[in-house]
């Protein structure tokens, strides 16, 4: 059997308040996601979703549990070695895009795969116009983010996510900002880019609609993961 491109186990994450008094926000969490498979994450405003989804992307340690990312085991790692695991392992799209807006839509794209890695100028080149093409944006390589409408940033951010070839896209809200039909233009181009890829893929939305296109639904209630369901959607 294939390793989990993601295989969280038991992942606790608190904080200490000015109070000295602990508030936990993830509370034991444990979590698969096969390659190609897509899941929603969702709850309450403050439940905890961007806490965990920080603990996944490793931008923030969790207290105790296991967390393995395209088979790799990310404990022990120096903070060098968990940079450079983020970079190849993970894709991240964000509700604002969060595009450099002096660089083109390509140089966006190009960027995660300048750094960390060893790829010639044509490797790269050649990734990032795939990467483009996959989201439809083949020719507006060099139009500036503000040159671009709020869906095609989406799609350079989702092209610059899943150009590295990443193990694991994590998404919060991804269309928030956008209009319900260039948002669900947008929400197809992340899943079947991720399918494509073969990376799994986790998007953390207040959206039942956009949770409703996910393999899977897992809800998050003060910090604990519920799964809610498990069929694959139809359509
Ligand atoms: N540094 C902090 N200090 C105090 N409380 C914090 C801190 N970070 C997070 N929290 C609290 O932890 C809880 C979980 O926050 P988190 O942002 O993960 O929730 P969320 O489910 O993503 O919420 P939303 O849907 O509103 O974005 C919230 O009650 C939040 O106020």
């Amino acid at each position: 059997m294939n390793a989990a491109a993601l295989h969280a186990e038991r992942l606790h994450k608190s904080i200490v308040l000015a109070s000295g008094e602990r508030l936990p926000l993830v509370r034991g969490v444990s979590l698969s996601l096969a390659a190609g498979e897509s899941a929603a994450v969702v709850g309450r405003s403050g439940s905890g979703k961007s806490t965990l989804l920080a603990l996944l992307g490793l931008l923030s340690p969790a207290d105790s549990g296991a967390l393995r990312l395209g088979g790799r085991d990310t404990a022990r790692l120096s903070d060098r070695q968990l940079s450079e695991v983020r970079g190849r392992e993970i894709g991240f799209v964000f509700q604002n895009y969060s595009l450099l807006p002096h660089l083109t839509a390509a140089e966006n794209v190009a960027m995660p795969l300048t750094q960390g890695r060893r790829l010639g100028r044509a490797e790269i080149r050649r990734r990032t116009a795939a990467a483009l093409a996959e989201v439809g944006l083949a020719d507006r390589a060099d139009s500036r983010p503000r040159q671009l409408s709020g869906g095609e940033q989406q799609r350079t951010a989702i092209a610059r996510a899943l150009a590295g070839s990443p193990s694991v896209v994590l998404a919060d809200e991804p269309t928030g900002a956008l209009d319900v039909g260039t948002a669900e233009q947008v929400l197809t181009v992340l899943l079947e880019s991720a399918r494509s890829r073969g990376a799994a893929l986790l998007v953390v939305t207040h959206d039942l609609a956009v949770a409703e296109r996910m393999d899977r639904v897992l809800r998050l209630d003060r910090g604990a993961l519920v799964e809610e369901r498990q069929e694959a959607p139809c359509g």
